[in-house]
């Protein structure tokens, strides 16, 4: 295994799945048709045994050996000569999935602010379907982190025995009133912009510039910010914390919409793995699937302790962590951890 060579995109292959089933939502509402837009890397093996299922978070898109390219690619430990893996762009994501800016069949205009609410259980139903549509008997290894763990955690219940391995990193069970709040607050920055209601992709803009920017505090560590946006002088105004929230913010408005993820926000507050089923114990106890749960000690927005409790509650239950000051983020930097993580795990379970 080679983790410091160069960044080399495998080879992928794009596509979408259009379901015309309609799609029954936790809310009641009802999606009569979705598309979900997917990448895909490698080959399906004779056996069908070598499927590698990520779920990106919540700005992530389905190219999934960019944003992960330490750990998915040519000598990376999920390598697209031996495994086929396959990323589905979430509902609701702007990124070829159907979302607020695709056409409302009822009115033959977009969405907009019509778009039904999704949480992580309808989330995992459209993957569902998606896995129904090719043909996918069995997974053996889903993995995702934090909206994407969310989701995968749901999914992982009603795949039952179809499969194998869940990784699920730097999330929860259960989203937190913490969580919720920092959702909230953002969202509330996404509502103080005088465009949000107007009906185009740049309505809201701004406000997402600023929900991203108090997103960030929750990514990171105080200790990352001190170490990486520290002044070199004395000064009254102009700091480098600042010009960083401020350009993150501007980063992320430039490749996504507030309204994706006004819709995202709300997929995450929603999640609740024991809904319906009897509490959140019961719900992981459920998961017949072996579970990795993968931690980051310095997550300030889905505590450690949250994702070890998931591992705990699992009938085949293994907890990890991740030392990091990068904070809620390190799941998406941490190469080298999570790659020794993911071999030392499978060597046990062989
Ligand atoms: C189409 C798509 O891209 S979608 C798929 C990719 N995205 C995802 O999957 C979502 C998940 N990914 C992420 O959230 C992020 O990419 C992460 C967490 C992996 C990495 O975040 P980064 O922003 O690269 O890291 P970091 O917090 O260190 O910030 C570095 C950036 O801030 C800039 N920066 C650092 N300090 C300052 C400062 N004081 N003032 C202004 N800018 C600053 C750097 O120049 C750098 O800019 P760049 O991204 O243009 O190169
Ligand atoms: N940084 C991640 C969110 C945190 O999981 C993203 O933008 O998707």
């Amino acid at each position: 295994m080679n983790l410091t060579s160069q960044y080399a995109e495998p080879t992928m292959t794009q596509e979408v799945f259009h379901s015309s089933e309609p799609l029954h939502l936790e809310s009641g509402e009802v999606l009569k048709a979705f598309e979900l837009a997917y990448t895909t890397y490698g080959q399906l093996n004779p056996e069908k045994s070598n499927v590698i299922w990520v779920i990106h978070a919540l700005t992530g898109d389905s190219k999934a050996a960019e944003w992960w390219n330490g750990l998915i690619g040519e000598d990376k430990f999920f390598d697209p000569a031996d495994h086929f893996i396959i990323c589905a762009n979430l509902l609701g994501s702007c990124y070829g999935s159907t979302n607020p800016f695709s056409e409302n069949p009822e009115s033959g205009e977009p969405y907009f602010y019509d778009f039904p609410q999704v949480t992580t259980r309808d989330l995992a139903a459209s993957l569902e379907r998606l896995r129904i549509h090719l043909g996918i008997h069995q997974i053996h290894t889903l993995i995702g982190g934090s909206l994407g763990g969310q989701v995968g955690l749901e999914w992982a219940v009603i795949l039952g025995k179809k499969l194998k391995h869940a990784v699920i990193l730097a999330s929860t069970a259960k989203t937190s009133p913490w969580v919720v709040g920092f959702n909230e607050t953002q969202r509330m920055a996404i509502e103080s912009d005088c465009t949000w209601g107007e009906r185009h992709e740049l309505a809201g803009i701004k406000g997402l510039e600023t929900a991203r920017a108090i997103a960030m505090l929750s990514y990171r560590h105080p200790d990352d910010l001190t170490v990486k946006q520290s002044e070199r002088e004395e000064k009254l105004d102009g700091f480098r914390a600042a010009s960083y929230l401020r350009y993150q913010g501007q980063k992320l408005a430039k490749r996504f919409n507030a309204l994706s993820y006004w819709t995202l926000s709300k997929a995450m507050d929603s999640h609740d793995l024991g809904r319906n089923r009897g509490g959140v114990d019961v719900a992981i106890s459920s998961i017949e699937a072996r579970v990795l749960a993968i931690g980051v000690n310095a997550d300030l927005l889905f505590l450690p302790t949250e994702t070890q409790y998931i591992s705990q509650k699992a009938k085949r239950g293994t907890y990890k962590e991740i030392n990091s000051t990068a904070g809620h983020d390190a799941f998406l930097i941490e190469f080298e951890q999570l790659a020794y993580f993911l071999k030392s795990y499978y060597l046990e379970q062989n």
